[in-house]
């Protein structure tokens, strides 16, 4: 459905997107990922025909899209801020881009009729947008860009300004729809949550490159470097030597997966992949004892901050009848099934 080939775009001597090679399949739902400024909206802009090349191809259905416009490209796009027209009631947003194709008006309103329907929406024709809830808007905003039947759909921080609650309501509703229409989507957001729920394919990006690209269970539990770790909030992050299934790190030898990289590394461990050991009966000698230094509520578990005798702090997370009280001292364990030896940074 789209394909970007070594896709570059500079601003100045910096390339923004920097030989960006991308595919999304038909029916297929991706999200790009990355912290602000890494290339996101440039990206898009560039599929859309918002903004032009300096180097690469962008092809759609197998077309080099090179020259052709914008209204020309079949892709629909919503943006953060919905865009709508607050002079046009409803109705008239959602018929926008069927008017613009000179849709006859008994098919306008039987196509914005049943968009409404689809967005949860019925009967809001006549509605003032200006009235709308920032949810609603955001489904007027939704039902538009789908009417005239794109064949990419491309979505900008669809839920950016939303609430919390609202936006994880609105994220499972809209995976559905996509999923029941075969919408193909290319959405772009820094909300790792909204990403891994929303997509079949998360792509990370990291100044105009793409730092990793896998299904969302696939970067979640093997992120491929440090950066992509730590960008989807993974902190307990070490320097390691890898020998077989051995880890020698500051937090002391750390079991690690089979056919792990070898050598000098670094190390990621999943808090809920440290565990708690009792320390009677253990010779102090060799296994130092860790001190709890903070413990921190968060609902489904407890955030327990390890502090060894010499070394950078490590997070656990532990049901909330485990979690020792702070200033404990207590033995660590780890499981190697939580334990990722990282790849190398791209260069
Ligand atoms: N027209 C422009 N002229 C110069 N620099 C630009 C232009 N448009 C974008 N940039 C720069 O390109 C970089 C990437 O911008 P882009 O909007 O693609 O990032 P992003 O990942 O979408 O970020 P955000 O999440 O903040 O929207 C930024 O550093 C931005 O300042």
């Amino acid at each position: 459905m789209l394909r970007l080939d070594g896709a570059t775009v500079r601003f100045g001597d910096r390339a923004v997107l920097d030989a960006v090679d991308l595919e999304v399949a038909e029916h297929e739902i991706v999200c790009v990922l990355g912290p602000s400024g890494s290339g996101k909206s440039t990206l898009l802009r560039a599929v859309a025909g918002l903004q032009v090349l300096d180097g690469g191809r962008v092809l759609l259905g197998g077309a080099d899209q090179r020259g052709v416009p914008v209204h020309r490209r079949g892709v629909g796009l919503m943006f953060q801020d919905h865009q709508l027209f607050p002079q046009r009631d409803v109705g008239g947003n959602v018929a926008f881009g069927l008017r613009m194709r000179g849709t006859g008006k008994a098919e306008q309103a039987e196509r914005v009729r049943e968009l409404l329907d689809l967005v949860g929406l019925p009967g809001a024709e006549r509605r003032s947008v200006a009235a709308l809830s920032g949810g609603e808007q955001q489904r007027v905003a939704l039902a538009r860009a789908l009417a005239p039947r794109p064949r990419l759909l491309m979505l900008d921080e669809p839920l950016g300004q939303l609430d919390r609650g609202l936006r994880e309501r609105l994220v499972v509703e809209l995976r559905q729809l996509f999923e029941s229409l075969g919408t193909t989507v290319l959405a772009v957001t820094h909300d790792q949550g909204e990403a891994f729920a929303l997509a079949d394919r998360v792509v990370v990006m990291r100044d105009g490159r793409i730092a990793q690209s896998g299904a969302p269970v696939e970067v979640w539990s093997r992120p491929a470097s440090e950066f992509v770790a730590r960008f989807l909030g993974f902190d307990n992050v070490v320097a390691a030597r890898v020998t077989g299934v051995v880890a020698d790190t500051a937090w002391g030898k750390i079991p690690v997966p089979e056919d792990s990289p070898q050598g000098e590394r670094r190390l990621l461990v999943r808090p809920g992949g440290v565990r708690l050991v009792p320390l009677e009966g253990r010779p102090v000698e060799r296994e130092p004892a860790w001190t709890v230094e903070s413990r921190t509520f968060r609902g489904s578990h407890v955030a327990v901050r390890l502090r060894p005798v010499d070394g950078p702090a490590l997070d656990a997370e532990l049901p909330l009848r485990e979690a020792p009280e702070e200033g404990a001292a207590v033995g660590v364990a780890f499981r190697a099934e939580d334990v990722v030896v990282l790849g190398d940074e791209l260069p």
